[in-house]
């Protein structure tokens, strides 16, 4: 049986929106004696555009990797399209969910690290079809096809045989953006995905993303420092600060109007940097 709390929480509508892609219920996570992320609320409609900024530690890259299941919540619920990620209900009671029901959930999400984590010893092709083919059960052929398209969308149709070592590390970030696109993903995370690249190659990787962003109907959780491209790209601008939203608008709002002394300040520092 799950505590009280989290059937409340469950049971709970999401603030602010009917149908929400994603909800985070008073969601928190603590390492050891660190509190993370505190009692988060935080919703994504389906097809926003959503970027997240905020100082070094303040929890963004958490934020996401919970999404993902790549952490747990210590407590709090997170839904997607109305079903908890961390539980399911088994005749008509909910308990913490199998490995089965996580990786169901995690077929919606499409994740881009700012390590591209490719496979080395696989072609580029081959990279963009394990998942599918092994966790949806894509037959080869589709997922080859598939495949292809989405490196074609990234720039990359003539990479198809090569190995992520003979490919620059743009490029290879865009093999990952691709990978991920061919899953079909509902939402896509991206965390910092320009951040270990050299700076002449950020360019190139930004405007995949701006392109995928355009094109419109997927919902996307985009962890960013370059506040540029977030301005143009985002619906929906959330900044945090110790483990909490403080402040989150559309774009022209968060940078031309802050409110917050913490955003202020913030905003200030990147722009000296
Ligand atoms: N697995 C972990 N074990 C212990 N502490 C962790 C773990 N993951 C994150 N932390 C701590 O949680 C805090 C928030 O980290 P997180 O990476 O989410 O912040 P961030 O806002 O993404 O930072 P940055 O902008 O520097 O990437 C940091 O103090 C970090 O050291």
């Amino acid at each position: 049986m799950l505590a009280v709390k989290t059937q409340e929480l469950i049971e709970k509508k999401a603030v602010d929106t009917v149908n929400p892609l994603v909800a985070y219920k008073q969601v928190s996570k603590s390492f050891g004696d660190i509190k993370v992320i505190r009692e988060l609320d935080f919703i994504v409609s389906p097809g926003e555009k959503v970027a997240i900024i905020g100082p070094s530690g303040s929890g963004k890259t958490t934020l996401i990797r919970l999404l993902m299941t790549l952490e747990e919540p210590t407590s709090g619920v997170i839904e997607i399209n109305g079903e908890p990620l961390w539980h399911k209900e088994v005749k008509g009671k909910l308990v913490k969910a199998d490995e089965k029901h996580l990786h169901k959930m995690r077929g919606q999400i499409g994740m881009v690290f700012q390590q591209f984590n490719l496979f080395p010893h696989m072609t580029v092709l081959r990279n963009c079809t394990e998942a599918p083919v092994n966790v949806l059960g894509m037959s080869r052929k589709e997922a080859e096809e598939r495949a292809k398209a989405m490196l074609t969308k990234v720039g990359l149709g003539n990479k198809l045989d090569n190995y992520p070592a003979q490919l620059s590390g743009g490029q290879q970030q865009r093999v990952a953006i691709a990978r991920a696109l061919v899953m079909r993903p509902k939402v896509m995370l991206f965390d910092e995905p320009t951040s270990a690249l050299d700076p002449e190659l950020v360019g190139e990787v930004l405007d995949v993303i701006r392109e995928i962003a355009e094109e419109g109907d997927m919902a996307m959780i985009l962890v960013t420092h370059e506040m540029e491209f977030a301005k143009d790209v985002a619906d929906r601008i959330v900044f945090t600060d110790g483990g909490k939203i403080v402040e989150q608008g559309p774009p022209t709002e968060i940078f031309e109007k802050p409110k917050s002394d913490r955003l202020q300040s913030f905003l200030k520092r990147m722009k000296s940097k």
